[in-house]
């Protein structure tokens, strides 16, 4: 399998490369150059089959001959066993044809595990074979964070750097990162938002002279192809809980920076049956402006109850751009960089193709904690946020009652004590065992300027080999 750009003007690379490169050298998003597809048939073979069984048939065509097949399985058991579900990705009914898919039963009870715990492993696998050291530099609004140092803590070869937002990210989620202990692990708390620290290691990647030439950067942020790869099993996987392939699903998304969805829209490219795909924004709603007016146009980011999709700058939207455009990298490059001007819009014709592949909804906080409070008093069941979010998307963009609607539960509620509280609820939502003694743990973390050289400047001082 090979990988392209988004932007056209970069070298086609094999997955390993992929894993290890980030940005492309042209400031695209690698793609695979061309993807697998599925028959019925062979998707309703797999039914009955474990979490990583199923993942090992979805990846497989992805990963190719870079890892030996037995290998990547190993990685895969190990991976999916440390979760603490046996189905892995349970799916809850909230009603008839309505379901949430539980997707924060990995360690650090974010989403971002199913695809994070994995990578450390691929990262691990790869740089041991090659002898090879990298530099992880990530940005987080919360959840990616801590998967990636969780995932990534052990690795040998790496020296990881977290950037998030300073006191944009809730208590739990800055704990969780800030009280892992380790020589290789770095918190950089940044004074501005997630967009500023999302710029800086994007800027890093394009230019890295400032590591001296002895190491390079690797990315755990969804700009690296090996994140969007993992999350596109679970489509897979509720589908085969649910009936499919024989029935059609459809998804609601609680979305950020695209990753997530967009491997939605790659699962149904490669066959799987999926109706509709709705793309759920908190009030940063970019992406809902853009899919209900063609108008692609950058606002003030506001703070939110739901931090983790504090998101202007989405990444992944590059990825469908690029398919939107015919796979013309030159097109896309031209788009987004007229887009860092001010507001651009498509071609109607390809912003009505995106219309049929996509519907939206943006939700307030003061709708979240409805939805909160409405799910809790109906059903005794607890939403984080962001699956509020995206609960109330599927409510009001659903097209066909007799579709099951699934929504992807992308957090755990004690993640969000304080939007649980705002939504007028007196229950307290409890850390898993793991994590109980979280409030106790001792904190290191490093607060910077909003200044990609004072970034750049704390890197090159603290990576081991410096
Ligand atoms: C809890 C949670 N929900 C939803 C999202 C949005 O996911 P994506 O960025 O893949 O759109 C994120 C992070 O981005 C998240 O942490
Ligand atoms: N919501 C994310 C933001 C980063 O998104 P990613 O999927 O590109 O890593 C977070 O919680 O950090």
């Amino acid at each position: 399998m090979r990988y392209i750009s988004t932007r056209g003007d970069a070298p086609a690379l094999g997955f390993e490369d992929v894993l290890l490169t980030g940005l492309a050298t042209d400031g695209g998003l690698y793609v695979p150059e061309s993807l697998p597809h599925f028959s019925i048939e062979e998707i309703r073979s797999w039914r009955g089959l474990s979490y990583s069984e199923l993942a090992f048939n979805v990846m497989h065509p992805f990963v190719d001959d870079a890892i030996p097949a037995d290998d990547f399985r190993a990685m895969l058991e190990q991976t999916y066993k440390e979760f603490a579900h046996q189905a892995v990705a349970p799916l809850v009914q909230l009603d008839t044809n309505e379901w949430v898919m539980e997707l924060f039963r990995g360690p650090t009870l974010a989403f971002k595990d199913f695809a994070l715990q994995l990578l450390g492993r691929l990262l691990d696998y790869v740089l041991e074979k090659r002898k090879q050291h990298v530099v992880i530099m990530g940005a987080t609004s919360g959840d990616t964070g801590s998967a990636a140092i969780e995932g990534c803590r052990r690795c040998e070869h790496v020296d990881i750097f977290i950037l998030h937002p300073h006191e944009r990210v809730s208590e739990v989620q800055r704990r969780q990162m800030t009280t892992v202990q380790g020589d290789n692990i770095h918190n950089i708390a940044v004074r501005g938002n997630f967009d500023d620290c999302q710029r800086m290691v994007k800027e890093s990647f394009g230019d890295q002279s400032f590591l001296g030439g002895k190491t390079q950067l690797a990315a755990v942020n969804s700009i690296n192809w090996a994140r969007i790869m993992a999350q596109i099993v679970y489509y897979f996987h509720a589908s085969l809980a649910l009936g499919g392939p024989d029935r059609s699903l459809a998804f609601s998304v609680p979305t950020g920076n695209f990753g997530d969805i967009f491997a939605g829209y790659l699962a149904k490219k490669m066959g799987l049956p999926i109706s509709q795909l709705v793309i759920a924004t908190n009030r940063n709603d970019i992406l809902h402006r853009f899919m209900s007016g063609n108008r692609y146009e950058q606002h003030q980011l506001e703070h939110t109850l739901s931090p983790s999709m504090d998101i202007m700058v989405s990444s992944n939207f590059e990825r469908l751009l690029f398919d939107l455009h015919g796979r013309d990298g030159a097109l896309v490059k031209d788009l987004l960089e007229r887009a860092q001007q001010g507001p651009v819009s498509i071609e109607d014709y390809r912003w009505r193709h995106a219309r049929k592949l996509f519907d939206s909804d943006a939700v307030d906080d003061k709708l979240t904690c409805d939805t909160i409070r409405e799910v809790f008093e109906r059903n005794e069941y607890l939403l984080d946020p962001h699956t509020a979010i995206g609960v109330r998307a599927a409510r009001n963009c659903r097209r066909d009652p007799a579709v099951p609607m699934v929504t992807l539960g992308t957090a755990h509620p004690a993640k969000f004590p304080d939007a649980i509280a705002e939504s007028g609820l007196s229950v307290k939502p409890e850390l898993p065992v793991h994590m109980a003694d979280l409030f106790d743990r001792e904190e290191r973390c490093s607060v910077l300027e909003n200044d990609l050289s004072a970034v750049q400047a704390f890197i090159a001082d603290h990576w081991k080999h410096a």
